[in-house]
């Protein structure tokens, strides 16, 4: 692959920029106005990954999450979350893939994530549906993880290894994003946001996060600030990766909150959620 064409101007994400990005609903707002999530996520394998994305889409504030995935995991998001929709109807953005397997999914499951991807509304895409980043047709975020992003670069020719990603987290998100012309959010200790000529680092202030179901957690962060955010993205597509980066930073303050210097399970950073959110609001 030859190097990025594109100069990407690289600078820490932080909290005084995420506040800007924190919507509140205002007096005229409803339910559908405020945003509303589609959400496909969840496998039979890994139905836990739903029910912590739906959490932390619904703790970071938005209108209404509607969740259309499998079965068994809709009993399950039904189970924690009573408020969450489970009838089709109209969405502002998707969180697709969490939970999911691309090599085991079925074409039902395939032909639905297609489906929602052909919108054109903004759409986080997650580790089981990365391979079908060619299918979005609204503005698209991708979240992987060094190995989930050395897989789709190879589905898209383009051969290097994990170590060469870890190695060069700001180089591969960058020409990831210039490939596939989306979005990408490279998770990590130092997550790496890159976007068209923009770049934003957001460095962890926790490793406690390093822990099953935590980019599950983040997903539903950022598939909630899309919903709150899609006429913003429509005016204006540069703003995904300020609210990606926004994601990252309040993904990290949650956990760093849960965490209070000891061990953390991945439902406690979706927990803590709104009280980051009223810290960031209250604090610049
Ligand atoms: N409770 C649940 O239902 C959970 C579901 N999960 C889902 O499990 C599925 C499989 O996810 P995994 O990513 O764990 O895949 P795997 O467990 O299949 O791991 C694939 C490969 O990626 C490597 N890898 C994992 N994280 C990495 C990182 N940060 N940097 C570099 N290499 C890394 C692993 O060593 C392994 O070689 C996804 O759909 C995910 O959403 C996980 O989020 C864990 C929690
Ligand atoms: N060492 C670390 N320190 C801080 N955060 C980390 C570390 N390792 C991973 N993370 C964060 O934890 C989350 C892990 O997500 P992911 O790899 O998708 O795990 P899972 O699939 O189990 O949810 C990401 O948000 C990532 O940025």
């Amino acid at each position: 692959m030859t190097a990025p064409t594109e100069v990407v101007s690289w600078r820490d994400f932080t909290m005084a920029d995420a506040r800007g990005y924190l919507a509140a609903p205002t007096p005229s707002d409803d339910k559908y106005s405020r945003g509303v999530l589609g959400v496909i996520t969840g496998s039979r394998a890994y139905p836990g990954a739903a029910v912590l994305g739906v959490e932390a889409a619904s703790r970071t504030g938005l209108g209404m999450v509607r969740y259309l995935g499998p079965g068994r995991a809709t009993r399950l998001v039904l189970q924690r979350r009573p408020e969450i929709v489970t009838a089709q109807g109209r969405v502002q953005a998707w969180l697709l893939g969490s939970g999911m397997d691309a090599a085991a999914r079925s074409g039902r499951v395939t032909a639905e994530l297609v489906a929602a991807l052909g919108q054109g509304h903004p759409v986080v895409i997650d580790a089981g549906a990365l391979d079908l980043v060619h299918a979005g047709t609204g503005s698209v975020v991708i979240t992987p993880h060094a190995s989930e992003l050395q897989r789709v670069l190879g589905e898209w020719g383009v051969d290097v290894s994990v170590t060469a990603i870890s190695e060069d987290p700001q180089g591969w998100a960058q020409r990831a994003a210039e490939l596939l012309k989306v979005t990408v959010l490279l998770k990590g200790h130092v997550t790496h946001i890159a976007q068209g000529t923009r770049g934003y680092r957001v460095t962890a202030p926790t490793t406690e996060l390093a822990a099953a179901g935590s980019g599950d957690v983040l997903g539903g962060i950022l598939g909630a600030l899309l919903a709150t955010h899609a006429q913003a993205i429509s005016n204006d597509p540069s703003v995904m990766a300020r609210l990606a980066a926004t994601a990252a930073v309040v993904h990290g303050l949650a956990g760093e909150k849960a965490s209070g210097g000891g061990p953390i399970v991945a439902l406690d950073i979706a927990e803590s959620v709104p009280a980051v959110i009223s810290g960031l609001r209250s604090s610049y």
